[in-house]
């Protein structure tokens, strides 16, 4: 076929004319074939092939050319280049990009670029649901559109060198581009984790490294303005994969004690000096700080933590404890983390981390007589919902071991009170400080900052009213003294003034009106958790009273030492199998301590009966029988606690 495209190029050339023959010669039977082929369909074969000849020859020649270009470029780039490459997922791929995006692609008005806004995961294309149209395309909530280099070479030049910056294709995008021949750049859309190669003509890397300090301080400066907030995106990440980048909060406009937050911040400045440093390493101090800031719900414990990253120009790791799945999760971001930063984790009371069992100490005395809040309590618990993480996976990342040094962890608990005492002591956490309940000067400063002029001296344009600074500072005076002083949260008052954000003169004149509608539903709150926990005070008292009785019932028929020795070795039995059935999982711990108590109930009702038999002076049949519903047949004492509790449980 080969011999037969040549000759068929070679007619062409001669013009056809000498050709036939030598056709003949190597095609037996092409003159018939000639022969028909022009009869009946007036088409010239010696024509058509010598086309189809010189189309293979410019494509064969094209693709030489082409083998030839790229062999040159990728000769100039192994010898004539340096380059660096960086990751997929790492920080700094994004901020070589956000440069080029700022200075390369703006300016010089490139062809083929990517545009990204925002990623839906919706089920619109599942064949079993109608699609459906989202409505806020057209509002201005969308995410602007990004536009960044696309795959491919973005080349440029930076400080009199040549740079290249290659977008590297991901295995599954690559695929496609092959399969269709297509370009890279018109293959498919960068998913945002490719590989980059930056290279730069000559033989030094030194330019490229110089160029990537350009990038991340570019992006230093972008976020100047703002709070850098890592988040770990999903339950079972072990990543720091998700950035949201938050308006700077200026320390002042956290209310709270004033000599609490100079004492704070004195201590983070004297833990981020060098000297500090040298200090703790130099006496063997793992150089580590901890806060913990607990309080109510709304005084301002985030936004403390958001403020003080601003303040100390510090990124903050966000961590809420409860969607942290486990250990070895909680230990791999921790790991991740970089050296000077601040990690917040957030309500950790709410999740598992408390010791599974209650000592009897902690509680210090018998507490079934209380009002029981430490029950509800864990029940509150669970219905905040735990994560799996343990307490010494805690206190393994916060000090263990493996644990980095140089970063300052920020805890943050509505229930102060319930942590462990291991949690808290110093070295975990080296300072705790409380945000309650607003005073009546924070409701002060708050007003004058809602009502104020902008830090730049200009006033929002959407308010209507804008007072002079000493009438504004006159309603604030009086706003503040008609707030009762530390029964509000901050988040309260900051909801009322929001309500009336267009009128400080409005917010000032009802506010007393609002005082009183919100004392009276705090009243009404407050009683109905008063109900609430005698109630609860009293169904536990029966229960109690009730298994006592069961168990006194019991012991009348048992009135030997032996069977009272019986007796309380099947009890000691049935506890530890509880206690070892109870440590398995959480909501077992919980019917644990509920065991635990009638168990000790019942000892303590065994020990009475034990000396009441001694004593040889047990009563039968009054106060016991009195409360507990008749034994109709001889029950193993035991037999009946157990059955009674774990039916409960
Ligand atoms: N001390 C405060 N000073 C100024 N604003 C506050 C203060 N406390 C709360 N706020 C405001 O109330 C809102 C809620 O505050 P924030 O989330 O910081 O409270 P929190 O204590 O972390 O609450 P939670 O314990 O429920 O997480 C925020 O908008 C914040 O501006």
């Amino acid at each position: 076929m080969n011999n037969l495209l040549a000759l068929a190029g070679t007619s062409l050339l001669n013009d056809g004319s000498t050709s036939v023959q030598d056709f003949e010669r190597h095609v037996p039977g092409f003159s018939v074939l000639r022969d028909f082929f022009k009869k009946w369909l007036r088409l010239d074969v010696t024509t058509l092939l010598t086309i189809a000849a010189l189309m293979g020859a410019a494509s064969s020649g094209a693709q030489s050319i082409q083998d030839t270009g790229s062999k040159i470029y990728w000769w100039i780039v192994r010898f004539l280049t340096a380059s660096i490459s960086i990751g997929g997922s790492d920080r700094l791929n994004r901020e070589v990009l956000n440069w080029l995006g700022a200075h390369v692609l703006a300016k010089k008005g490139t062809r083929i670029l990517t545009a990204s806004s925002e990623t839906i995961r919706n089920d619109a294309w599942s064949y079993r649901r109608v699609s459906q149209e989202r409505n806020d395309y057209h509002h201005e909530k969308r995410m602007p559109v990004q536009y960044l280099p696309t795959f491919g070479t973005t080349w440029f030049i930076h400080k009199r060198n040549i740079f290249m910056v290659r977008r590297i294709l991901t295995s599954s995008s690559h695929y496609h581009s092959s399969w269709a021949r297509t370009p890279d750049e018109y293959a498919g859309a960068p998913e945002g984790d490719e590989p980059l190669v930056v290279m730069c003509l000559g033989r030094s890397v030194e330019p490229i490294k110089r160029f990537l300090n350009t990038c991340r301080e570019f992006a230093d400066k972008q976020r100047e303005a703002y709070i850098t907030v890592r988040i770990s995106k999903r339950r079972y990440d072990e990543s720091w994969d998700m950035t949201i980048l938050r308006p700077l909060r200026p320390l002042e406009t956290v209310h709270f004690d004033q000599k609490v937050k100079e004492a704070l911040v004195a201590d983070i400045e004297n833990y981020l000096d060098v000297n500090t440093r040298k200090f703790y390493n130099r006496r063997g101090i793992p150089y580590r700080r901890g806060f913990l800031l607990y309080g109510p719900p709304g005084t301002g414990k985030t936004s403390l933590s958001l403020a003080l990253a601003g303040r100390f120009g510090l990124e903050l790791y966000l961590l809420h404890m409860p969607s942290v799945s486990d250990d070895a999760v909680l230990e791999k971001l921790f790991t991740a983390l970089p050296p000077r930063c601040l990690v917040l984790l957030e309500d950790i009371d709410a999740v598992g981390i408390k010791r599974r069992t209650r000592k009897k100490d902690d509680s210090g005395s018998d507490d079934d007589s209380d009002d029981g809040s430490d029950k509800e309590d864990d029940a509150s618990d669970y219905a905040r919902g735990r994560s799996d993480c343990t307490l010494s996976g805690l206190l393994n990342v916060l000090d263990g071991v493996a644990s980095q040094e140089g970063r300052i962890v920020l805890m943050t608990s509505n229930f102060a009170e319930k942590l462990d005492k291991a949690l808290v002591r110093p070295g975990r956490v080296d300072r705790m400080i409380y945000l309650g309940h607003i005073s009546q000067r924070s409701s002060e400063l708050m007003f004058l900052r809602m009502y104020g002029p902008d830090a730049d001296g200009a006033a929002p344009a959407d308010r209507a009213v804008q007072l002079p600074q000493d009438e504004l500072q006159r309603l604030a005076l009086a706003f503040g003294k008609r707030i009762p002083n530390e029964l509000f949260t901050p988040a309260q008052v900051q909801g009322y003034l929001l309500n009336h954000r267009d009128s400080p003169l409005d917010a000032a004149a009802n506010v007393e009106q609002w005082v009183r509608e919100e004392v009276q539903s705090i009243e009404a709150a407050k009683e109905k958790e008063k109900k609430a926990a005698e109630a609860r005070k009293k169904k536990r008292k029966v229960r109690k009273l009730r298994k006592a009785a069961k168990l006194a019932e019991a012991m009348r028929n048992y009135d030997s030492d032996e069977d009272l020795e019986e007796l309380q070795q099947k009890m000691e039995e049935a506890k530890k199998k509880r206690r070892r059935k109870g440590q398995q999982n959480d909501a077992e711990a919980e019917t644990e301590a509920e065991t635990k108590e009638s168990l000790d109930v019942g000892e303590d009702v065994v020990a009475a009966a034990g000396d009441n038999i001694r004593a040889d002076s047990i009563d039968r049949g009054d106060d016991g029988g009195s409360v507990t519903e008749p034994a109709t047949e001889k029950q193993h004492p035991l037999t009946n606690g157990v059955s009674e509790s774990s039916e409960e449980s």
